[in-house]
C-alpha cells in the first residue's frame, strides 16, 4: 500500500459526473458513484486543480517511441487547452540493498499526483533489470489493466465491427516473476493466483460491466489443464458472479476464445473480458490486430490508489527516432485518463479530433498505410480539435 492516501477520505468526497456518450469509459467516476469504493475496491479520482487552474499529471515518456508520441500528446493537449500541467519523471531503476526498486521521486510524484501518463517501457530479454512496466503496477497495485479494442472509422480491417473490452489481472499470476533454476537445465517459473487478486480483478470486471451496460462477463482461463491456479481464478469469478445477477457470467478456455475472436469478433461486442495477466497480454495485442494494430489501442491500469495510463504496445525499437510511430494509442490512453479525471468535454473534443484525422485519411501514420511524420499527425489533430 502506498503511503499518504486513506481511502476513507476519498470515499467521503461526493462528486457528481456525467456519463459521458463516448468510446473509452471512465474506470472510477462511475463506479465510485454506485458504491463500488464501499467495497474499498476503487477509489475515484481524488486529484485537485492547482491555483493555475490546473491539474498536475505525472509523465513518464518511456523509451524508443515514447518520446515521439508523447510530445503528440503534450502539443495536441495544449492546444486544446486541456487544463493539465505535465510532471515528468523517469523511473529508471534503482538498487537498494541489491533489490530493484522505482526512485522515490517518482513514487512520491504519482502519489501525489494519483494519475500518471506513460510511454513504453522497454524490458531486456533474459539477464537485466525486472519489468519496469510490472514493477509500476506492483508498486502501486493497479490490479486492473483495462484494455478497450473499437474499430476505427474510415480503417478498413477484414472486421469493421470489433469492439472488445478486455479486463486483464494486473499484479500477479505468469508475471509474478518467481522463478528459479531447480538444476543445471531445469527451470521453474511459479503462477501465482491468489484468492484476493482473483477476486479483486472480478469484482472491478463485473462492477465495470454493470457501469457501461455491458452485462454479460466472460472469464477466461485454462482451468482444465492449471487446474488450482486457474481452477481458483475460475471459481472466484463464479462466486462473484452471484453479487451481480444482472450481469451474465459465463466463461471459455483461452485457445478457444483466440480462435473465436479471430474468426468472428461480433460476438463478443456485448461482453466483457476478464483474466489472468498473460492472456490479457496476449489477447489484448491479438485484438490489436483486428482493427490496425498496436498504434490504435489504449489502456488504463487501474488501483485504488491511483492509475496509470499507457498504450498496449511497447518501445517499438524498430521505428524509433524517426518519427514513423503512431501516437494515436497514447493519445487514446491520455483520453481514457481525462475521463477518469472527470474532464469529459476536453475528453470529447480530442477524441473527436483523433477520430476524425484518422477517418480523413489523408495524414495518417505508415502502420495504417500513410505517410506522415508522427508530428505532422498531430498537427492534423489539432487543425481538427
Ligand atoms: N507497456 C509497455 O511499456 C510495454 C513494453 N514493451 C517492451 O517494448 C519493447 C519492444 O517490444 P516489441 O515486442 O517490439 O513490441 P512493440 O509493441 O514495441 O512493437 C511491436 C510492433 O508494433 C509496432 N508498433 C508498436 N507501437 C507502434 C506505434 N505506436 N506506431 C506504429 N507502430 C507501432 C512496432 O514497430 C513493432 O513492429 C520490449 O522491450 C518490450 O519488453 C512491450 C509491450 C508493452
Ligand atoms: O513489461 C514489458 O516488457 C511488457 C509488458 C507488456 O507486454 C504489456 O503490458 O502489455
Ligand atoms: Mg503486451
Amino acid at each position: 500500500m502506498i503511503a499518504g492516501r486513506c481511502l476513507a477520505a476519498t470515499a467521503r468526497q461526493q462528486v457528481t459526473r456525467q456519463a459521458p456518450q463516448q468510446l473509452f469509459r471512465p474506470a472510477f467516476a462511475q463506479i465510485q458513484s454506485r458504491g463500488y469504493a464501499a467495497t474499498k475496491e476503487v477509489a475515484k479520482f481524488p486529484g485537485t486543480k492547482g491555483s493555475d487552474g490546473k491539474y498536475t499529471v505525472s509523465l513518464i515518456e518511456g523509451d524508443g517511441i515514447g518520446p515521439e508520441i508523447s510530445q503528440s500528446v503534450k502539443d495536441i493537449f495544449s492546444a486544446a487547452n486541456a487544463p493539465v500541467k505535465w510532471e515528468t519523471i523517469s523511473v529508471d531503476p534503482v538498487f537498494k540493498d541489491g533489490k530493484q526498486s522505482i526512485p522515490d521521486d517518482a513514487i512520491a510524484s504519482i502519489t501525489r499526483n494519483y494519475v500518471a501518463l506513460k510511454g513504453p517501457l522497454a524490458t531486456p530479454i533474459g539477464k537485466g533489470h525486472v519489468s519496469l512496466n510490472l514493477t509500476l503496477r506492483r508498486t502501486f497495485n493497479l490490479f486492473a489493466n483495462v484494455r478497450p479494442c473499437k474499430s476505427i472509422q474510415g480503417y478498413k480491417t477484414p472486421y469493421d465491427n470489433v469492439d472488445t473490452v478486455l479486463i486483464r489481472e494486473n499484479t500477479e499470476g505468469e508475471y509474478s516473476g518467481i522463478e528459479h533454476v531447480v538444476v543445471d537445465g531445469v527451470v521453474q517459473s511459479i503462477k501465482l493466483i491468489t484468492r484476493d487478486a482473483s477476486e479483486r480483478v472480478l469484482r472491478f470486471a463485473f462492477q465495470y460491466a454493470q457501469d457501461i451496460g455491458r452485462l454479460k462477463v466472460r472469464a477466461v482461463h485454462k482451468a482444465t489443464i492449471m487446474k488450482m491456479s486457474d481452477g481458483l481464478f475460475l471459481s472466484c469469478a463464479n462466486e462473484i458472479a452471484k453479487d451481480y445477477p444482472n450481469v451474465e457470467f459465463d466463461a471459455e478456455l483461452l485457445d478457444n476464445a483466440c480462435l473465436k475472436i479471430v474468426s468472428d469478433p461480433t460476438p463478443y461486442n456485448d461482453k466483457v473480458l476478464v483474466m489472468p495477466n498473460l492472456y490479457g497480454d496476449i489477447l489484448s495485442d491479438m485484438c490489436a490486430g483486428l482493427i490496425g494494430g498496436l498504434g490504435l489501442t489504449p489502456s488504463g491500469n487501474i488501483g485504488d490508489e491511483c492509475s496509470i495510463f499507457e498504450a498496449v504496445h511497447g518501445s517499438a525499437p524498430d521505428i524509433a527516432g524517426k518519427g514513423l510511430a503512431n501516437p494515436t494509442a497514447l493519445l487514446l490512453s491520455s483520453i481514457m485518463m481525462l475521463q477518469h479525471m472527470g474532464l469529459t468535454e476536453h475528453a470529447s473534443r480530442i477524441q473527436a479530433a483523433i477520430f476524425k484525422t484518422l477517418a480523413e485519411g489523408k495524414t495518417i501514420t505508415g502502420d495504417l498505410g500513410g505517410k506522415a511524420k508522427t508530428h505532422e499527425y498531430a498537427e492534423a489533430v489539432i487543425k481538427n480539435l
